[in-house]
């Protein structure tokens, strides 16, 4: 997910279209409830433009569920000066301790890998050619820029970022900016008032913009005042080195990015559990609390659940308390999604259809036959007299539940038939109900 920008679908590894990689990681995604918590709400864009013309309005965002944390401690450094350190080894020689766990494959390993999780040269040359080919990008003017032939799909991107970082940051937060380039997303921070930032990359030359840019030295022209949050930063592999070790004292941070580069963890799998296992250490666990909700439901575990973690080995009775105003005050049970599915899939039922209530909205809210069925059904108002519409906190509330559909496998037994009317009654009293079980 993570978030919205995520990686690439396997099922379109090849579409070019979808080449690009953005990703980001906040403390709302770590530490287990991240499902439950998560936001987002369907673009009013999408509703508005709707066959009819008329328009259908839904809240913005769902608003953050969990409690503010107070603003970090942050280091009294306003220049930013470059830390470089030097790599150390894959997880042969430092065995990850993060939440993820020992850093043991699932995977079936490459036969010509050494299976070892050793990193091996090629993967060293091919981070180094990485390297050098950022760094060898100059930093162009606003007139080159524009004249790109990539400037539109640059704006995008960009406006992708933004969005992200607007969605997901809170005044004095700490972020740890994973290959961060030349800082292009230094302002995007400024503007979220952040409360400090770690930027890390591998290409020296592009941490050395990212420093010029951030001390304010590159803008001569536009004389932008200075960043208002401290910042350090580091020069390295983020995919192989100890991050967890390097910032012992930086950490936790609220918020990791790691824009359009995660790809680059990738090339084995010691690095994609490194990237993972940094991300990891790192974080500040999402919720601050063991219940979160709005006004009108909460959620609240039990002690039991205080380190955050669902075991997939005990994958059952996984309690909350759930409260939903006018409607439900009881204890309820966490569903892990693909265990269900693999559970059902024993009973030759499989999943054919699975969507988020917010998905579902954005998905169907684009065909006019389940457009009207909304009007006529009011949640949005009826585009027209009525202007009532879900609250934020409804929104909200949609987002915990999922629709999903599944199929019995199997070809049908033909010469069963399908009428059952001399079963039923068309006035069913009192006493045809029947009981079953104790
Ligand atoms: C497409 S640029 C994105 C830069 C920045 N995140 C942005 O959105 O503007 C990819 C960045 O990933 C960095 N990178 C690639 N592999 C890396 C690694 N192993 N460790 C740290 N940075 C890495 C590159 O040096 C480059 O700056």
């Amino acid at each position: 997910m993570a978030v919205a920008g995520g990686i690439m679908d396997v099922s379109t590894w090849f579409d070019l279209r979808r080449k690009g990689v953005a990703c980001a990681w906040v403390s709302l995604e770590h530490g287990g409830m991240s499902k439950l918590t998560e936001g987002g709400s369907p673009s009013s864009t999408a509703l508005g433009q709707a066959s009819s013309g008329r328009r259908l309005d839904l809240p913005p965002r769902a608003p953050k569920l969990l409690p503010t944390s107070p603003p970090p401690q942050s280091p009294p450094v306003l220049e930013c000066k470059v830390k470089y350190f030097t790599m150390k080894r894959g997880y042969s020689e430092s065995p990850a301790t993060s939440s993820l766990g020992p850093p043991q494959s699932k995977f079936k390993h490459n036969p010509e890998g050494d299976g070892q999780f050793l990193e091996d040269e090629s993967t060293k040359i091919f981070a180094r050619k990485v390297a050098e080919h950022y760094s060898a990008r100059t930093n162009q003017t606003l007139e080159q820029r524009e004249a790109s032939v990539i400037i539109h799909l640059k704006k995008l991107n960009n406006w992708i970022k933004s969005v992200l970082i607007q969605l997901y940051t809170r005044r004095g937060d700490a972020v740890l900016d994973l290959a961060c380039g030349k800082g292009g997303d230094l302002i995007k921070w400024d503007k979220a008032k952040v409360g400090y930032y770690v930027g890390i990359d591998i290409a020296e030359g592009s941490i050395e913009d990212c420093r010029t840019r951030y001390n304010g030295d590159a803008d001569h022209h536009q004389r932008r005042k200075k960043f208002s949050f401290p910042a350090r930063l580091i020069c390295g592999d983020c995919y192989e080195a100890r991050l967890d070790e390097v910032l012992a004292d930086d950490a936790p941070f609220d918020i990791c990015s790691c824009q359009f580069a995660l790809h680059y963890s990738w090339s084995t799998e010691a690095r994609a559990r490194r990237a993972l296992a940094n991300i990891s250490a790192l974080l500040r666990p999402g919720a601050d609390g063991l219940a979160f909700g709005n006004s009108i439901y909460w959620i609240r575990f039990d002690e039991e659940f205080s380190e955050k973690k669902f075991s997939s080995s005990s994958p059952f009775g996984i309690k909350y308390k759930f409260h939903l105003e006018d409607a439900v005050d009881c204890p309820e049970w966490i569903v892990p999604f693909h265990l269900f599915k693999a559970l059902a899939e024993e009973y030759d039922l499989e999943l054919v259809f699975v969507k988020n209530s917010h998905e579902f909205v954005h998905e169907y809210m684009k065909k006019p036959e389940y457009i009207e069925l909304m009007r006529r059904l009011g949640a949005l108002g009826d585009g027209n007299q009525d202007p009532t519409t879900l609250s934020p906190d409804e929104w909200e509330v949609a987002y915990l539940y999922l629709a999903f559909v599944l199929r019995k496998r199997g070809q049908p037994d033909r010469t069963q038939g399908n009428g059952k009317r001399d079963r039923g009654q068309m006035h069913i009293s009192k006493e045809d109900i029947m009981a079953v079980g104790s």
